[in-house]
């Protein structure tokens, strides 16, 4: 059986190793440095509250320079943080080894793509929910689904029997790219919003005029792409998502009221990059863009 290697031991990190262990399949965490082993050793293992029943997962956690050989990779890291991580465990990466992305946004993982060739990866789109605690604890605060797909090849891999072996909720798809971008396109809408007017999902039925110029630019970047068929859904969907989580505060809110760098960078950022690159004109989405970046500043938050 092959052993999964789960890079960061996070929110997403914990949910998942911990249902691939419970499932008996094999687990190994890796951990940023000596001192967060020691802490996950203090612990005694990572806790996941489901339901309001908090179990125990002893599972076994190492450090990039461990010298066992990985062929499935999970990388949970943030995406800032993700090429970085993989980097510190590359010279372990058995022959045909797979890369699994959990990153929102994008630019992340085609960064290391291009950088691991010889690896098959695989990127994920995840609308599950989890937060972490403190420490080594995370509640799973959301059902969702887990988009799979590998942009180079349509083969769904053998081993999506073990997802179905952990109950981990996934779905493969031909066509990921779409799926990251149109998540990337309903999170440039709304989450940017909801940061400078300081406010839950819900508040922004009131900025209709703004949520029309930011679907239109964004719809206008989906086309260039290449997924007509996504942008003329684009405005109504967002309205959905506005409605469904009108009681909920954006994840880039709360990153920012949490005093945490968040991922501008492969949202907003790699929007209005990849329309720069085309040449696409996106005024509203650039002014948007520069205004968060100014209000990052004032909080003393990296702008990217
Ligand atoms: N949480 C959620 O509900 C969802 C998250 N996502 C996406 O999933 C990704 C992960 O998010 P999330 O789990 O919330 O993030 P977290 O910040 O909770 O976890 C990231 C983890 O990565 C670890 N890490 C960073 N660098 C390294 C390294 N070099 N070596 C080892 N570990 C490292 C961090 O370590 P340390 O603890 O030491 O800082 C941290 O534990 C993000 O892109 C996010 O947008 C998508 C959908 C839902
Ligand atoms: C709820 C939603 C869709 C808002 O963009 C989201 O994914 C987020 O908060 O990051």
């Amino acid at each position: 059986m092959t052993t999964w290697h789960v890079l960061g031991a996070g929110s997403l990190g914990i949910l998942w190793a911990s249902r691939l262990a419970r499932a008996g399949l094999p687990v190994r965490l890796i951990l940023r440095n000596p001192d967060r082993l020691n802490d996950y050793r203090n612990a005694g293992g990572l806790r996941l509250t489901e339901n309001g029943q908090t179990h125990l997962y002893r599972i076994p956690a190492e450090l990039a320079q461990a010298d066992t050989p990985i062929r499935r990779l999970l990388v949970a890291c943030k995406a800032y943080d993700a090429e970085n991580a993989v980097a510190q465990v590359a010279s372990r990466f058995a022959e045909s080894c797979e890369i699994l992305l959990l990153q929102n946004g994008l630019g992340s993982q085609q960064a290391v793509a291009s950088r691991w060739p010889a690896a098959r990866c695989l990127f994920v789109s995840s609308t599950e929910g989890a937060y972490r605690q403190n420490g080594f604890h995370a509640t799973f605060a959301g059902q969702g689904q887990n988009w799979l797909g590998d942009p180079n090849d349509s083969t769904a891999p053998a081993w999506l029997e073990d997802l179905a072996a952990a109950s981990i909720p996934h779905r493969w798809t031909t066509d990921i790219m779409g799926r990251l971008w149109h998540k990337l396109a309903l999170n440039c809408a709304i989450n940017p919003l909801t940061v400078l007017h300081d406010c839950r999902n819900g508040e922004l039925r009131a900025h209709p005029q703004a949520l029309d110029a930011l679907c239109d630019e964004l719809a206008a970047l989906l086309v260039a792409n290449g997924y007509p068929e996504l942008a003329a859904g684009l405005a109504e969907d967002v309205r959905q998502v506005i409605e469904a989580t009108a009681a909920n505060y954006s994840s880039m809110y709360q990153d920012v009221h949490a005093g945490r760098r968040t991922e501008i960078t492969y949202l907003l950022g790699h929007a209005c990059s990849t329309a720069a690159l085309i040449g696409l004109k996106v005024p509203h989405l650039d002014g948007l863009h520069r205004r968060l970046q100014t209000l990052l500043d004032r909080r003393g938050l990296p702008r990217d």
